[in-house]
Formats: C-alpha cells, sequence, structure tokens
C-alpha cells in the first residue's frame, strides 16, 4: 500500500469530518490513486468508483456515519467508501475468497447499513429506514446514492412514488454520470439529459439561494409551502418536485466546494420532506483510461496502472455467452421474427453483437427485468419469437411477470438464462442458484441445460422451435469446454437426455456443465472397480422418464449433480421416482445440489468445491454410500 499523506491518518469518517475543503480536494486524490492501485490487483468494479470519489469524501465529510445511513445502490460504486470506512488495508483481498465483497454488504461494516449487488433498491430501503427512524423518535439523517442506470428500474419509481407521499426526512443522491453499463436507455434518461440542458450547472450562489428558499425558518414554513404551491413553484418544476421531493441540482459531482455547502445545507434543512440532489459526475473520472474506454472500465481484470492496460485472461475456449451470441445470430438469419431483449446488460449477454446486426430486432430495455418479461410475452402474443436474455440473478426480479404474463397464456417467451450456477467474484448477490428450483416447478414450461457449448447451439435452435410454450436454457459464467461447435445447432427432441457412457454399478445423471466432472469422477470409480454410467439429462422438463427408470432398475445408486439450489432437477426425478414405485426397490439415490446456504465470492472452482459438487466430491458421495466394495447392480427389470 503506497503511503499516502491525508489517507494515511483516516481510520474512520470521523477522522475527515474537521477536514478544509482544500485538505478534502487533497484525500479525494488520493483515495482516487489508491484505489486505482488495488482494484489493478484484484480487478474489479472501478469506473463507477472513481466517478463519486469527491461525492463519498463529501458525504462522510458532512454525515455522521454510520449513525447516519448511506445506502449505495448496487454497492458496485462503494470502494472509496470502503476505503475511508476502516477497510483500506483489506482493499487488496477485494473478491476473493475471505477477503471484502465487492458490494455493499452489512455483515462487513457498520458503514453498510444495507447490502446491494442487485440495482434500485436503494430508495426503498432508505425509506424504510426513514420512516423507522421516525417511530422510533430518532433524529439521524437517511441518504441513498443512485446512479442515472439505476433510476431506470421500476423499483426506484415505485419508491419515489411512495416517498414524496410520506413527508419523512430522506436524501435520495441521484448520481448522473449519463451512463450505465452501456450507455444509458431510455425516457428518463433523455429527460435527465434535458434536465441538465435546459438547467446547467447551479452556481454556489444559485444553488444555496434556491435551498434557501425551499427550507425557510420554521415559523415561517407552513406559510412559505402554501405560497409555493399557489405561486406553482412545484408545478413548474422537475419530474422530481412533481413527485413531491425537493429538488437541488444539478451540482458538479466533482467540485468539493459546490458539493459540501449543498449538503451541509440539505442536512441541516431539517423540514419533513425528502430530497433530492442532482449531482453530476463522470464515470471513470480521473484516470484517463477509463475516461477513454466505451464502458469506462465499468468491470475489469487486473490491469497496469501506469497505461490502464487490460491484462488477457487466459481462453482455451469461447465463452458460453459468445457461443449463445453467435447462435442467436445464426438462427435470427433464418427466421425474421426472432427478435432479442436485454435489460441493460447488452454486452454481457451477448447481445452487442445482435444489436449491431440487427438493431430494429434488438431493445435494451433499462434495468428493468419485470418489463423486459412482460415486454418479450407481448412481442410473442404478436406472433414475433422473443429470446430474453437474462442473468439468472436477475431473472428473479421477473418472476411473476414470467409466470403470470408468459407461462399462464403459454407464450412462447424464449429465456436465455445466463450467470447460472456459481459466479465466482461477485459472490452470494450474483449467483445463479435458484432458476432451476423457481422455474421447473411451473406447468409446461420447457427446462434445458447444456453440458457444454455444442449442446447450448442445439439448444438455442430448439428454442426457437418451441413455439406453443415458455422454453428456457440455462448456462454458466466463463468458458465451454472447447468442444467443436456445429454451423448451426440442431432441433433436440423434447424432454429426451442422452447416455454418454455405460456402467453397471453407479449411474451418475448430470444436468449441465458438471457433466465434465461426472465423466472425471466415473474415471475415477472405474479405477476403484465401479463401473459407472454417466447420461446427461439435458432438459429438467420435460424429464426423460425412460431414461431415468433406465438408470433406475439397472444401477445400485443414482447420482443426480446440478448447479441449482435445493428443489430444482433433483426434486424433479426424486418426485417421479417416488410416484413410479422406484424408491421401494433398494435403489440408493442422493441428489448433489448446491449447499442450503449463500456461498460467498472466491474463484469458481473453490466455490464448487465448498458446495461439493466438483468430481472428489461426487467421488466420495459414491464412496459414502455404496463402499469400496461395489455392489452388483440390481436386476430389477
Ligand atoms: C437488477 C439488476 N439488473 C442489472 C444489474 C447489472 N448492473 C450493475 S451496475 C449496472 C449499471 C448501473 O448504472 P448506474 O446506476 O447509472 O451506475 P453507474 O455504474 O453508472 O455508476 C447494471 C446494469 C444489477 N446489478 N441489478
Ligand atoms: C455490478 C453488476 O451487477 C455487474 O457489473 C456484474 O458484476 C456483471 O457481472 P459479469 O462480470 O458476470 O458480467
Ligand atoms: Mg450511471
Amino acid at each position: 500500500m503506497s503511503k499516502r499523506p491525508l489517507l494515511d491518518k483516516v481510520l474512520d469518517p470521523s477522522d475527515i469530518r474537521g477536514m478544509s475543503i482544500e485538505e478534502l480536494t487533497q484525500l479525494a486524490d488520493e483515495v482516487r490513486h489508491d484505489m486505482i492501485e488495488s482494484v489493478s490487483l484484484t480487478g474489479g468494479h472501478l469506473g463507477a468508483g472513481l466517478g463519486v470519489v469527491e461525492l463519498t469524501v463529501a458525504l462522510h465529510h458532512v454525515f455522521a456515519t454510520p449513525d447516519d445511513r448511506i445506502i449505495w445502490d448496487v454497492g458496485h460504486q462503494a470502494y472509496p467508501h470502503k476505503i475511508l470506512t476502516g477497510r483500506r488495508e483489506r482493499m487488496r483481498t477485494l473478491r476473493q475468497g475471505g477477503g471484502l465483497s465487492g458490494f455493499t454488504k452489512r455483515t462487513e461494516s457498520a458503514y453498510d447499513p444495507f447490502g446491494a449487488g442487485h440495482s434500485s433498491t436503494s430508495i426503498s430501503a432508505g425509506l424504510g429506514m426513514a420512516v423507522g427512524r421516525d417511530l422510533k423518535g430518532a433524529s439521524n439523517h437517511v441518504v441513498a446514492v443512485i446512479g442515472d442506470g439505476a433510476m431506470s428500474a421500476g423499483m426506484a419509481y415505485e419508491a419515489l412514488n411512495n416517498a414524496g407521499a410520506m413527508h419523512s426526512r430522506l436524501v435520495v443522491i441521484l448520481n448522473d454520470n449519463d451512463m450505465s453499463i452501456a450507455p444509458p436507455v431510455g425516457a428518463m434518461s433523455n429527460y435527465l439529459s434535458r434536465l441538465l440542458s435546459s438547467k446547467s450547472y447551479r452556481s454556489l450562489r444559485h444553488l444555496l439561494k434556491d435551498l434557501a428558499s425551499m427550507f425557510p425558518p420554521p415559523l415561517e414554513r407552513a406559510a412559505r409551502r402554501a405560497e409555493e404551491f399557489a405561486r406553482g413553484m412545484v408545478a413548474g418544476g422537475t419530474l422530481f418536485e412533481e413527485l413531491g421531493f425537493y429538488y437541488v441540482g444539478p451540482v458538479d459531482g466533482h467540485n468539493l466546494e459546490h458539493l459540501v455547502p449543498v449538503l451541509k445545507n440539505v442536512r441541516n434543512a431539517g423540514d419533513a420532506a425528502p430530497i433530492l440532489v442532482h449531482v453530476v459526475t463522470k464515470k471513470g473520472h480521473g484516470y484517463a483510461p477509463a475516461e477513454a474506454a466505451s464502458d469506462k472500465y465499468h468491470g475489469v481484470g487486473k490491469f497496469d496502472v501506469v497505461t490502464g492496460a487490460l491484462a488477457k485472461p487466459k481462453a482455451n475456449a469461447p465463452s458460453y455467452t459468445s457461443v449463445f451470441s453467435k447462435a442467436l445470430l445464426e438462427e435470427a438469419r433464418h427466421d425474421e421474427r426472432i427478435v432479442a431483449i436485454t435489460a441493460a446488460m447488452p454486452a454481457g449477454t451477448g447481445l452487442d453483437k445482435f444489436q449491431t446486426a440487427y438493431p430494429k430486432r434488438c431493445f435494451d430495455v433499462g434495468i428493468a427485468e419485470q418489463h423486459a418479461v412482460t415486454f418479450a410475452a407481448g412481442l410473442a402474443s404478436e406472433g414475433f419469437k422473443p429470446f430474453c436474455a437474462l442473468y439468472s440473478t436477475f431473472l428473479q426480479r421477473g418472476y411473476d411477470q414470467l409466470v403470470h404474463d408468459a407461462v399462464l397464456q403459454h407464450l412462447p417467451v424464449r429465456f436465455a438464462i445466463d450467470r447460472a450456477g456459481l459466479v465466482g467474484a461477485d459472490g452470494a448477490t450474483h449467483a445463479g442458484s435458484f432458476d432451476l428450483a423457481f422455474l421447473s416447478c411451473l406447468p409446461d414450461i420447457v427446462l434445458m441445460s447444456p453440458a457444454d457449448e455444442a449442446e447450448l447451439m442445439h439448444m438455442v435452435a430448439t428454442a426457437a422451435a418451441i413455439d406453443d410454450r415458455v422454453s428456457a436454457f440455462r448456462y454458466p459464467r466463463g468458458e465451454g469446454v472447447g468442444v467443436e461447435l456445429p454451423e448451426r445447432g440442431q432441433v433436440l427432441p423434447i424432454g429426451k437426455g442422452r447416455i454418454i457412457q455405460e456402467g453397471t454399478t453407479v449411474a451418475l445423471l448430470s444436468l449441465g456443465t458438471r457433466l465434465g466432472e461426472c465423466l472425471k469422477a466415473a474415471d475415477e470409480l472405474a479405477a476403484r472397480g465401479l463401473s459407472t454410467t454417466v447420461a446427461d439429462a439435458r432438459f429438467a422438463k420435460p424429464l426423460d422418464e425412460d431414461l431415468i427408470r433406465r438408470l433406475a432398475m439397472n444401477h445400485a445408486l443414482l447420482i443426480t449433480v446440478e448447479e441449482g439450489s435445493i428443489g430444482g432437477f433433483s426434486s424433479q426425478v426424486l418426485h417421479f421416482l417416488a410416484h413410479a414405485g422406484l424408491l421401494e426397490t433398494g435403489l440408493k439415490v442422493r441428489p448433489m445440489v448446491l449447499p442450503d446456504v449463500f456461498l460467498d465470492h472466491d474463484s469458481p472452482h473453490v466455490q464448487y468445491d465448498k458446495a461439493g459438487l466438483n468430481a472428489s466430491n461426487i467421488v466420495a458421495q459414491v464412496l459414502a454410500t455404496i463402499g469400496q466394495s461395489g455392489i452388483q447392480a440390481p436386476a430389477r427389470a
């Protein structure tokens, strides 16, 4: 850790409360350099944090954290906050096993009053805290910091709508950097741009005058309020004022001479009404390579601090995302009814290529997963073939829409579910653990998971062909196994799995990309004299009942393996076995699923070791269940 004259003296935010603006400016500079240095060694979310260095310093200078609550929306911009709140030394452990989380986390620090990872929760959480404070008769401040991208989600509007009518003292800081991960989309984003161009930055004199007129001394307050309404101040104001917020800004978020007095005035306002401070920042600010990059270095691996050059990760095979992207392009070339939907993740889902090839058939709806799902259902009802590409963890947001708007109406929306299973450094908030459980219980859905990237291509083709109900295929983050890829995927027989290798004693039935681990386990079991069948289920729904029956009848032990929580594929298999009377035959069955805990960030391999889903764990499960001596396969047929 490099020496930093001022930052070295900051053990917690109380050390910066007495600093002058000059000192705060120097401190911000030191925090920025410190953050760049540590993220260059760990990788992580860089651009967002760089953009809020001054804002973070100003907030901790003005507000009495942790009694005053600061809630960072998403939490990916909270690295400067971590540096200033006693976690500076641990920044080099960021996103690694046992290290700091890449997001805010309640168990990590008293300065993180609310955990995050998913976006657009901060205003709701802040309002809950503000109302809780009022109910307790306490007087602390609550500040929610939300980005312009996160403002596109329904939850943010639900919260504004509620807060604007609550008369509870809440400060919302809208951090407007005119960026999401990709450039922001939507009418709100256009509105914010218009707001900025019509108002331009308010000078400090104007800002303080505005604030003074908003927050008159207590005795005059009621009369002043009435007068404000009477003369139409609210009606002539911003959308936020229409919703019942005091609007302050726009303020230059990199200018501490402006930020600090404005925040002090907001803090001292004392009025029982929510305030929205519109702060304008630049994502990646103060680090030229980030400012110059098209994504402002939103998320990076390790990099060279001087040049900004990103370390190139070694890849032995194309990523599942890129294979999906290519396969969908191929299907779209053959069928112009195919359209694609992303919720603010065009690059992350691989739909950026689709956007370039078919701009009129690709829709980035912003961070709005619920809307994405019902929007796709609407397109399907008009005869289109929508592929809604979402990360598994973010699909959780759109569950009711998926059930009520798509599945129930048999509207053929195709869900391309990326980042299924454990995702590594993003940790528990981003793990795709639950989709198999929450999808496999839905009537009539077709739910697939590929064992490798060629299988993924087949599943894209299969989904394109399914036109009478919802279908979904889920695949992991990261690279495939390096199999040869066809030009185009083939349509698979629905609900049919495949036997990969035949054995006699143990049957491993895999769904998804644990198949490789099952094959390794089978080799090891063979070396121990246990003849093992390995099968790839391909479908979690409908189940291949013939295949499962065959495995159950001809083996002593059946193990299911999946990268999902309890309640998913294995539960479907167990349900079938129970009702088919196959559990009373002496067959032993062991479902191997993710453990019933939230697993923290680590490398995916270590995570899967902890989850007990690697080859060695499968071998151990077999040996623990039937012993090393082996059992002869029963003749049950
Ligand atoms: C529900 C949900 N959908 C998608 C994401 C992925 N995501 C993380 S940050 C981000 C962009 C947020 O933009 P903004 O709020 O403006 O913050 P900035 O990065 O610009 O500071 C997105 C889409 C998420 N975290 N949560
Ligand atoms: C903060 C956030 O939600 C995203 O930036 C996410 O971390 C992206 O994950 P991938 O790196 O898997 O695209
Ligand atoms: Mg933004």
